[in-house]
């Protein structure tokens, strides 16, 4: 059966990164094998800025964009291949030229259309170099256009998979014939020939997709840390790997903000219990994480997210009324509108309290919106803690010495909003 991996944008930033996962795909290579890989380090970040400029007119800066991202794509080829650069130098200058005519055609469409025919190139470049890389190596594969194989709708930046025809489209691909599969992570394509894009960081969640339609053993993620933690072992010095976890706990853990694994992609694993596991690109020996069926060992620790740049709203009727389902479905319908997520939300008699991703270009015209209807108070640079399976010990250990300006809490899941100042470097986790 066939296993899906999956690399991200820190396993591939640069040429010896790609020689690494030469080197990690030659030791671990199963058959048959599909590998999703995303755009080469922060390219996602260059293209939206290039997109930017593009709409800006086409200036220097655009032209200054585009010649780095060009030079620095064309640096990984030359680091990889030497004086052979020839076939992969000129892919890389035609999609560069590509992406470069789309930009001309596209600049006076709808901003999230623009955006979806332009950003896919970063996948488009880097699986470019990444299969002729593993040829090269010594490794049959086929470079696959995820355009052709994720159908999705044109709901262009947040596309939604069509999964009949996408599944009728990968068929086949779990056959043996010798080739690893390439394709890219993050994009797919509306059944009219429109690129899209599943959302950022969306390649784990293409990673989901191809492996539910294939019927996948398995799917594993690459990444920079062994496997999944009890909290962001960057942000917290005694953070815990998480050997085993079901599904629904891995999925809290996502939609709370835990960094390490899209929120979209548990679920079509889970309703093929197909197994995910966490592993690292660097230290091929360390034991990963495996996310399943199996329960029991969920609330064994407790675990810790932290969402940063957070804004809390806090919404009343101007005219001493309740907080009631109408005034609540009016308020989160503004949000749905607004493109905008709520990490907590706590109502009271006259009062809604929200608290969101401070995105200022949606941000500010849905406070604009709501204060033309309501009372609003608004903070700024807040962060919002989240801990599943904690006790009193531990929520007052963590609180201590900050101010919570909110807090929610049901029987697994408990909340708290500080200011941000309070909540800056590294954290313990109290024992
Ligand atoms: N609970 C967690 N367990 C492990 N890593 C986490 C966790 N929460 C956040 N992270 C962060 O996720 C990062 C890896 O995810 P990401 O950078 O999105 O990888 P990639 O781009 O390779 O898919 C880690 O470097 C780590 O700092
Ligand atoms: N390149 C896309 C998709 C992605 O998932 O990337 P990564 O796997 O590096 O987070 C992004 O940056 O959003």
């Amino acid at each position: 059966m066939t296993q899906v991996f999956k690399f991200g944008g820190a396993s591939i930033q640069d040429a010896a990164a790609i020689r690494r996962l030469g080197e990690l795909l030659a030791r671990f290579r199963a058959r048959p094998l599909v590998v999703v890989v995303s755009a080469m380090g922060k390219t996602t970040n260059a293209l939206e800025a290039l997109l930017e400029a593009a709409r800006e007119g086409e200036g220097d800066d655009y032209r200054d964009r585009l010649e780095t991202l060009r030079r620095e794509h064309l640096a990984a080829v030359e680091s990889l291949f030497g004086t052979r650069t020839g076939p992969v130098t000129e892919r890389v200058e035609a999609l560069i030229t590509e992406l470069d005519r789309r930009h001309r055609r596209h600049a006076g469409r709808e901003r999230s259309f623009h955006y979806d025919q332009t950003v896919c190139f970063g996948e488009l470049l880097s699986t470019t170099i990444v299969s002729a890389w593993l040829e090269e190596a010594g490794m049959a594969t086929q470079w696959l256009d995820a355009r052709e194989l994720v159908v999705t709708d044109d709901c262009h930046q947040a596309a939604n998979v069509d999964w009949q025809a996408t599944a009728e489209r990968v068929r086949g691909l779990d056959r043996d014939d010798g080739r690893i599969r390439v394709t890219q992570g993050f994009i797919g394509g509306t059944a009219e020939g429109a690129s899209t894009t599943l959302g950022r960081e969306g390649s784990d969640f293409s990673a989901a997709i191809l492996a539910h339609c294939l019927d996948a053993e398995e799917v594993t993620i690459w990444k920079d840390v062994p496997g999944l933690f009890n909290a962001d072992p960057r942000r917290f010095d005694n953070a815990l790997q998480l050997e085993q976890i079901s599904y629904g706990e891995a999925i809290e853990l996502a939609w709370h903000g835990a960094k390490v694994i899209h929120p979209k992609t548990l679920g079509p694993l889970q309703q093929k219990a197909i197994p995910l596991t966490v592993r690292s690109f660097q230290d091929l020996e360390a034991p990963p994480s495996t996310i399943g069926r199996d329960t029991r060992f969920d609330t064994q620790t407790p675990s810790l997210i932290l969402r940063e740049a957070q804004t809390l709203l806090e919404i009343r009727p101007r005219d001493f009324a309740f907080m009631d389902e109408a005034r609540q479905h009016d308020i989160l319908g503004r949000l749905v509108e607004a493109g905008l997520h709520a990490g907590l939300i706590d109502s009271g008699a006259m009062r809604l309290s929200l608290c969101l991703d401070g995105h200022p270009e949606r941000l500010e015209p849905l406070v604009a919106s709501l204060c033309a209807d309501y009372a609003v108070a608004r903070r700024d640079d807040l962060t919002l803690l989240t801990v599943r399976h904690a006790d009193d010990a531990l929520l007052a250990a963590l609180g201590a010495g900050r101010d919570c300006l909110a807090e929610r809490r049901n029987a697994d899941t408990a909340q708290r909003v500080f200011p941000g100042s309070q909540c800056r470097g590294t954290w313990h986790i109290p024992a």
